[in-house]
Order: C-alpha cells, then sequence, then structure tokens
C-alpha cells in the first residue's frame, strides 16, 4: 500500500491501511482497519467539498444485511483532499456504471392499497433512496383502477429502465397486465387469441410491498421490508417470470403473474371485496364464511401436459436490458429475439389435450410454483409449466386441513386424495352443467357469474368455458430469490 486508493473490481472498494495520509475513514471503518466491501453492495458514493477549501469529505452509502433477508443502509465518512476525492469518485462511479443497474423509473403508487400508507412509504422510505442513487422517477399516483393499464398503453417507454408498482399483488398484476398488453399492440400480436405466442418483455417490474396482499414480495425477497424491496430493486437483479393469461368469450380477460384460482378461492375473493371497509383484516375473517358455505361445480378440464423432453431457456437473471418499443416495420428481428421465451402455438397440438372431469370445489393455478427445500416451499419462477389443482368433493374437515396447510405453505398441502394434480402448458374448463342463457349475440353466457380469484382480484367468468394459458419467461421481475 503507497497511500493510495485501491478499487478492485467484484471484491474490495477501497483498500486502506492506516498508513494513508489523505484519508482517514470514520464511522463504522475506523482508523486503521482494513475494510472489505462488496462492490455490488455499494449504493452511491456521495462528494461533499467544504466551503472555501481544499478539505472535502465522501459519503458512502453502502448494503449491509439486516435481520433475516432484510438489507439495510449504512454509510462511512472518508475524509481527506478534494482531487483525491474526485478521483475515487469517479472510480467507483464507473464501475457502478457498468452494473446496469436502473437509472430512470415510471413509479405508480396506488393511495388505496391496504393500509392506506404506500404514499408515506414512497415519499419517506423509496424516493429518498432512489435519489440517493440518482435515480430519475416518473411517479403517478392512481385514482381509480384500470389507470396503470390506460397510462402505460400510451407510456414512452424507451428510456424507462423499469416499471414500479407501489401496492399490493393486485397493483402488480395491473402494472404487468398494462405493460403486457401494450407489447402486444405494439408487436401486432392477437392477445384475444389463447394460444397467440406472446411478446415478452424484457423490461423488468418492481414491487415495493404496501398492499393487503403482498405474496409477490413475499416470494422474491423472502421478507415484505420495504427498504429490502426498494434496495433489490436499486440493484438491479431481475429474474424472468411466467404469465398466465384468462379468455373467455373470445377475448383476454386479464393475465396473471401469481395465482389463477377458479371456484373456492374465487368466492372468498368475491366476498372478501363486500367487506372492503374492514380493510386488510377481511382477508382473515371473510373466508371462513366462504368455506362454509362451499359449493362444487361440475368441470370438464382439457389440458395440454407438460412436456418433459422440452429444454426451456433457464430462469436466471439476464443482464439489464430496455424495453425496445419499435415500430411494426422494423420489429421483427427484435420479435423473434423476444418471442423465444414466449410459450403457446398450441391450437395445432388438438390430439394431445387431455381431460380430467367432475364435481370440484376449485381449480388452483400457481403461475409461481414451489418447490420444496428443507421441509419448507420455496418460489420457482419461470417454471417449464402451470401447476394446477383440482379439489374433488371432501369431508368438509379434511378439506379445512388442507387448506389450513395451505395457509401455512406447508409442504403435504396438496398431498390429499381428494387433490388431482396437473402440470401442464394450459388448460381449458368447460361447465356444462351450469345454468346458462343466450345472450342479444347469441353467445351462451353463464346465469350467475362464478369466479376466479386473479392475482388477489375477483375476476367473474361469464361464459361456460374459459381458458389459461401459459407465458413461459413473459416478463421480467427486479429481485433476486434467495
Ligand atoms: N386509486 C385507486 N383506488 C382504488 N383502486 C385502485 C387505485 N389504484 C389502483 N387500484 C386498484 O386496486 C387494486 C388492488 O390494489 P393493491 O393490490 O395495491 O391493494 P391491496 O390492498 O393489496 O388489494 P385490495 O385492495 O384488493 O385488498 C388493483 O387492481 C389496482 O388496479
Amino acid at each position: 500500500m503507497d497511500g493510495t486508493i485501491e478499487v478492485l473490481i467484484d471484491k474490495c472498494i477501497l483498500s486502506y491501511d492506516g498508513k494513508n495520509e489523505y484519508f482517514s475513514c470514520g464511522n463504522s471503518f475506523g482508523s486503521g482497519k482494513h475494510v472489505c466491501l462488496r462492490l455490488n453492495d455499494v449504493l452511491a458514493l456521495k462528494h461533499h467539498l467544504k466551503a472555501g477549501t481544499l478539505k472535502s469529505h465522501l459519503v458512502l452509502h453502502y448494503v449491509v444485511q439486516g435481520k433475516g433477508k432484510a438489507l439495510r443502509t449504512k454509510d462511512c465518512i472518508i475524509t481527506g483532499e478534494a482531487d483525491q476525492h474526485l478521483r475515487l469518485k469517479d472510480a467507483v462511479e464507473t464501475i457502478l456504471n457498468s452494473f446496469h443497474r436502473p437509472k430512470r423509473l415510471a413509479v405508480f403508487v396506488n393511495p388505496n392499497s391496504g393500509h392506506r400508507k404506500a404514499v408515506n412509504i414512497f415519499h419517506n422510505v423509496v424516493e429518498p433512496l432512489f435519489k440517493l442513487c440518482d435515480i430519475s422517477l416518473k411517479v403517478v399516483e392512481t385514482e381509480r383502477p384500470g389507470q396503470p393499464t390506460e397510462l402505460l398503453e400510451n407510456y414512452d417507454l424507451r428510456h424507462m429502465n423499469g416499471l414500479v408498482a407501489i401496492g399490493g399483488d393486485g397493483m402488480f398484476s395491473e402494472c404487468m397486465n398494462g405493460l403486457l398488453l401494450r407489447l402486444q399492440k405494439d408487436a401486432k400480436v392477437d392477445y384475444n387469441n389463447p394460444d397467440a405466442t406472446l411478446s415478452a418483455s424484457t423490461l423488468p417490474i418492481g414491487i415495493i410491498p404496501a398492499g393487503s396482499g403482498n405474496m409477490l414480495a413475499q416470494y422474491l425477497h423472502g421478507t415484505i421490508d420495504v427498504e429490502t424491496a426498494a434496495i433489490k430493486i436499486i440493484l438491479g437483479d431481475h429474474l424472468l417470470a411466467n404469465a398466465v393469461s384468462v379468455h373467455q368469450g373470445r377475448a383476454l380477460s386479464s393475465y396473471a403473474g401469481l395465482i389463477v384460482d377458479f371456484g373456492l378461492c374465487g368466492d372468498m375473493m368475491k366476498d372478501c371485496e363486500k367487506f372492503r371497509w374492514l380493510g386488510p383484516k377481511r382477508y382473515k375473517i371473510v373466508p371462513l364464511g366462504t368455506i362454509l358455505k362451499r359449493k362444487s361445480v361440475y368441470v370438464e378440464v382439457e389440458f395440454i401436459p407438460e412436456e418433459p423432453h422440452k429444454v426451456r431457456a433457464t430462469h436466471k437473471s439476464r443482464k439489464f436490458a430496455r424495453q425496445m418499443s419499435l415500430p411494426a416495420a422494423r420489429y421483427q428481428f427484435q420479435k423473434a429475439v423476444l418471442r423465444l421465451n414466449s410459450t403457446p402455438e398450441f391450437a395445432e397440438d388438438q390430439k394431445f389435450w387431455l381431460k380430467e372431469t367432475g364435481h370440484v370445489y376449485g381449480i388452483d393455478s400457481y403461475v409461481v410454483t414451489q418447490k420444496e427445500k428443507d421441509g419448507n416451499l420455496v418460489p420457482y419462477f419461470g417454471d417449464d409449466a402451470l401447476h394446477v389443482w383440482l379439489t374433488d368433493k371432501c369431508s368438509f374437515s379434511s378439506h379445512v386441513s388442507q387448506l389450513s396447510l395451505l395457509q401455512q405453505q406447508k409442504p403435504g398441502c396438496w398431498d390429499f386424495k381428494f387433490i388431482r394434480e396437473i402440470r401442464c402448458r394450459g388448460y381449458r374448463v368447460k361447465l356444462p352443467c351450469s345454468p346458462y342463457y343466450i345472450d342479444d349475440c347469441g353467445e351462451k353466457k353463464l346465469k350467475k357469474p362464478l369466479y376466479i380469484n386473479c392475482d388477489g382480484e375477483a375476476m367473474p367468468v361469464e361464459y361456460p368455458e374459459f381458458d389459461v394459458r401459459l407465458h413461459h419467461n413473459a416478463v421480467s421481475v427486479f429481485g433476486r430469490v434467495g
């Protein structure tokens, strides 16, 4: 060491041996202490010049492991001469820029999420962290459901490095729907057709948990801590995740990134909606009433089983990429690349369809599947198939036991003899025994709608038939499991 700063990529940011006459490190580093900090944990290095002198100090902001899976920020003051500091700052900034972290984000805040704290969470926790890291923000406080989708339809995505939803799973889903729909329109994909291959998104979406349902944040970060979620977005890691499309009446009803539950769980969501005034507490109380009045429905489920031999792209994080929204004529090459990872095109495989029938309480599909690890279930994004469970008629007590295991996310929660398991690329549900009428357009419509829980929102099933399709790696999500 000759009293200069050593910057070693991927290993350590400052090498300081205490003899250095230009720099003295305060706070956590302590004078004379050799410090090793992973460059990837550095958030920012800020330069502060003392007026009228050559003296300046640098503040190094970095990430440390908090309790459990939580991440926290810490800072450290480095004193010394201004010119030395500027050199260090330049060096560090060059390295941080090479990490492809987001620089511009579109943020959608749902002020009505959960305990209505999303706006405060944004201003008090998220915004200061993003500003610290020089991320420029375009912020929209939503005024009504559906607004993110409307805004994203004409949003200039070219200079954005990602979207951020501040709210619950429903808000994330809404942003994902808006983005996917916009991309299909740009790419002229017939998104109403269940068998169309989607144009996959390269623009990551992040979630800052502020809702009543924060399952996605829990899956991604192992915690619903807000600061952790914001830090993960800043660090820019992202993974590829699946999306599912739900279609009825020859039209797309919605995309989902987490769950599509028909029957009991759909009814639960519908019932919870009626008790919105109870706030997030309604999700603890209302479902009990729905279970008590559970009803089965006769279904025919046709599905394309997963192909064990088919090797798909990995679900690992890929390099940060900007979403390109090119005019159709220039889109061909881009589309070819983006579509590599998306799924369907299986209308022609009709002969491979299998069928399950019977009276069921529900059909539950997990878009983010779960794998058992050390006695717990861990989320698996980008699985090759959709995991679907049919719950057949069973005694009330066995059903309650199964549902309570499910609620605790315990392995074995699906190992009941009244549960049939399917892994497939998509499925069609027919409801031949549910009463219907013919509407003015000659379409069969259910007399009484049934419900799907689509990412935590109750979605009515109005037709006696609906389709669900998996779109492999169709979205990119900020975060990293584990
Ligand atoms: N300003 C708004 N007022 C009401 N609803 C909104 C508003 N902005 C967005 N939404 C919609 O609210 C729904 C639920 O949002 P979110 O998931 O953030 O909240 P939540 O508290 O977890 O869910 P829920 O309110 O359903 O319990 C989303 O579908 C979203 O589109």
